[in-house]
């Protein structure tokens, strides 16, 4: 059983904590360190479930990759050496994997079939299956290629102009992949920014990419070369922390080396308009990626209203933030989210289904929810629906409520944080 009994703490958060890697980060460093021509030497890698399938991934082609705890090291002479794989490829419970590698495989001249999870079979492919069947790869999958299972026989591409139906960066790095290998050059607009890891980690690899007039361009014409990536800690993985040091009265709280990208830190932005008290400290930038410490020092929260171009700066975060709207005075609202009922499991449900579980007033919206605040929580049992996002912010509620809080199922939490429970034993003083 993978169940836990969490007993109410109301211990306050102190001292400072260094979280894992970055996910995003970590899927791309890995995947350009393949693609390119000599080493790469990743540190700080984030070795949870997810990235570690991204590696399984290159490994099936003939890419050697060692690792060394949070240190990998690639040697590669680029994809015109990878070899078709012999086994399906299993991604997992990775969405990044999945749509990021098809942008991959539809450049790579051979058969290549995939298949993830239960979640990740529900999640639509289709969004990334349309841009690159336009540059003239031949993928399919269930439901006319809309779901995992899929088949791709890459090759033959040509570059296209695209502007992203959806406001994903998967479906933006999976074009941007697959322009790699395209004939021309590939142009994508985006209407709201996405988080851009892809653009400076191909930039850092050497990649012939420019960003002119809102259209991010590339093409095929340099080859990559390897080199070394520092991933910054992950901002969504310091999320729970921030905001447990915001809701927990007497915490102060300091989060180092967090990835500070902006479009990735809108979490910081809300709490801050919230009345959250933070400090950004030591901020530097490394391989076109900011990072700093964040300190958090506990105060009371206000309500507010999160939506529009601020919601892809933080997709991953809302489940932890609608928590601390619990705690907030007034009543907050999200819209503009629908994006969340497409995750490892429907957020929306999720997430409101587990704080009124709690004793919370939350309500579902189709693109967001309405959490009155002020809520004092009493806890109860709660499901965590296998997605690590969920389980994380139930286990954060634990620190504010009057009872236990059992939460039915915590594995998940390897997917992004393996030492998710170490770090919260040594904030509270427990460890
Ligand atoms: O590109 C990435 O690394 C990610 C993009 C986001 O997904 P979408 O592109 O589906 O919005 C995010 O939710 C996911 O956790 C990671
Ligand atoms: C949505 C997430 O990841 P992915 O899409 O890679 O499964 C996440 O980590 O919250």
């Amino acid at each position: 059983m993978n169940d836990v009994t969490l007993k109410p703490s109301q211990s306050p958060l102190k001292g400072s904590l260094n979280v894992p890697g970055d996910k995003s980060i970590s899927h791309r460093a890995v995947m350009l360190g393949a693609l390119a021509n000599g080493k790469t030497r990743i540190t700080n890698f984030l070795t949870g479930e997810d990235c570690i399938r991204t590696i399984e991934a290159f490994e099936q082609f003939g890419v050697s990759i060692i690792q060394d705890g949070s240190t990998i090291t690639i040697e590669s002479n680029g994809s015109e050496h990878f070899k078709e794989p012999p086994e399906p490829l299993y991604f997992g419970n990775s969405g990044t994997t999945t749509r990021l590698m098809l942008g991959i495989l539809a450049g790579l001249p051979f058969f290549t079939t995939l298949y993830g999870d239960s979640s990740l079979a529900r999640r639509p492919m289709d969004r990334v299956v349309e841009p690159l069947e336009k540059m003239g790869a031949r993928l399919d999958g269930r439901s006319g290629g809309t779901y995992l299972p899929m088949g791709v026989r890459g090759g033959g591409l040509k570059g296209i102009d695209y502007t992203l139906p959806v406001k994903s960066a998967q479906v933006k790095s999976a074009v941007l992949l697959a322009g790699l290998f395209a004939e021309g050059t590939t142009r994508i607009i985006e209407r709201t920014a996405t988080r851009d890891h892809s653009e400076n980690m191909l930039r850092a690899f050497g990649a012939d990419l420019t960003e002119a007039n809102g259209a991010i361009q590339i093409t095929n014409k340099n080859s990559l070369t390897g080199t070394n990536v520092q991933v910054p800690g992950d901002i969504s993985s310091a999320a729970f922390f921030i905001t447990a040091a915001a809701i927990v009265p007497d915490s102060r709280l300091t989060l180092k080396n967090v990835g500070l990208n902006h479009s990735r830190s809108g979490i910081i932005d809300v709490l801050v308009q919230m009345g959250a008290s933070i400090d950004i400290t030591n901020v530097q930038t490394i391989g076109g990626e900011k990072l700093g410490d964040i300190t958090v020092t506990y105060q009371k929260l206000k309500a507010t209203t999160i939506e529009g171009d601020i919601i892809p700066r933080l997709i991953d975060e809302l489940p932890i933030i609608a928590l601390a709207a619990t705690q907030a005075e007034g009543t907050t609202i999200i819209r503009d989210a629908e994006e969340l009922r497409v995750k490892e499991t429907d957020r929306i449900k999720a997430t409101t289904e587990g704080l009124a579980k709690l004793g919370a007033k939350v309500q579902p919206r189709e693109d967001g929810m309405v959490i009155t605040g002020g809520a004092t929580l009493t806890g109860g049992m709660t499901e965590a629906y296998n997605d690590h996002r969920i389980a994380m912010m139930l286990a954060i509620a634990s620190l504010i409520t009057k009872d236990d809080v059992v939460i039915d199922d915590i594995s998940s939490i390897n997917i992004s944080y393996p030492e998710f429970f170490q770090d919260l034993k040594t904030a509270t003083g427990n460890g």
